[in-house]
């Protein structure tokens, strides 16, 4: 009796599942027991907003392949914050690229392979609330603020941790690398009080290179917020990036460092033009 009851209940509420082979609905199973584990360990939240394509009324293979692209997703952003972070906790190799007057400082290392990877320290004058809303909330808004991107999509929310996004730098006056663009699974992860966001570049068929952009890879990368006070965030970022199409060395390890101390430069006029009052600003 109770085994039809629980049928009966399954097939009302998730009518997919009655047109699912064996297969698929174990699937399904095995997905949604990944899922609320990385819920469970506080991985992943409850999505706030479902996938714009994500209706649990669709037929099962479509549910299937959803679920497995979130997971996916969602463990890609988690895998590049630990490789992103195990570079930052390695002490050795690094040296000081820029020290500027304001205290920014900029070190570098080599990795393995050849990569030249950066890190940028820096405290700014925000919370890490605000910094969120900025840098992970509104990515959209970026290029309004910050003349070196042109525009940033983003693809697809998977959960509310979780983005896919598409990037466009400026092609800027005075940078010798050309546009590039990107698509990156971009993950954000609170602790304590403090913020880490990850990202890494990601392969969507959907989504070949634009023709007449050199398609970059980033990552893995990450910014750090650790909070100092209410008002005041120590800001660690690592740019991990291969920017790709035929330049030398010299000019792209120039130019990473030179990107980092502008956004920094911008985020900082961005902070001090929002915390003014709206008929204060030009
Ligand atoms: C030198 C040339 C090739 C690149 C210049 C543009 C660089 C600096 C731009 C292009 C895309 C940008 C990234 C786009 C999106 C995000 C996600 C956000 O949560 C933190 C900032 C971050 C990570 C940006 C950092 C700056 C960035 C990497």
């Amino acid at each position: 009796m109770l085994p039809a009851v629980v049928k009966l209940c399954c097939g009302i509420s998730y009518p997919h599942l009655r047109n699912m082979a064996g297969l698929q609905r174990a699937a399904v199973a095995v997905i949604g027991q990944e899922i609320t584990q990385l819920q469970r360990w506080g991985w992943i939240q409850h999505p706030t907003r479902a996938p714009a394509k994500f209706r649990y009324n669709e037929p099962g293979g479509e549910a299937v392949n959803q679920m497995k692209d979130q997971l996916f997703y969602v463990k890609k952003g988690q895998e590049a914050l630990k490789k992103a972070l195990r570079v930052l906790e390695s002490k050795e190799g690094w040296k000081v690229e820029i020290t500027e007057s304001n205290g920014d400082v900029i070190y570098s290392k080599v990795m393995p392979g050849g990569r030249r990877v950066f890190r940028l320290e820096s405290v700014l004058e925000a919370g890490v609330d605000e910094l969120y809303d900025i840098l992970f909330l509104r990515v959209e808004e970026m290029h309004k603020w910050n003349p070196s991107i042109q525009q940033i999509k983003v693809l697809k929310h998977v959960g509310s941790e979780t983005i896919v996004t598409h990037e466009v730098s400026a092609q800027t006056a005075g940078n010798l690398i050309g546009q590039r663009d990107f698509v990156c699974v971009r993950h954000s992860r609170k602790y304590k009080s403090d913020l880490y966001l990850s990202g890494e570049a990601i392969q969507l068929e959907s989504f070949p290179p634009l023709a007449g952009f050199v398609r970059a890879e980033d990552g893995p990368s990450c910014i750090l917020l650790h909070a100092l006070g209410a008002k005041i965030t120590h800001f660690t970022w690592l740019l991990n990036m291969d920017v790709k199409g035929w330049l030398p060395k010299s000019i792209v390890n120039q130019a990473l460092p030179r990107a980092q101390l502008d956004f920094t430069q911008h985020l900082r006029r961005h902070l001090t033009a929002s915390a003014r009052p709206s008929w204060a600003r030009i």
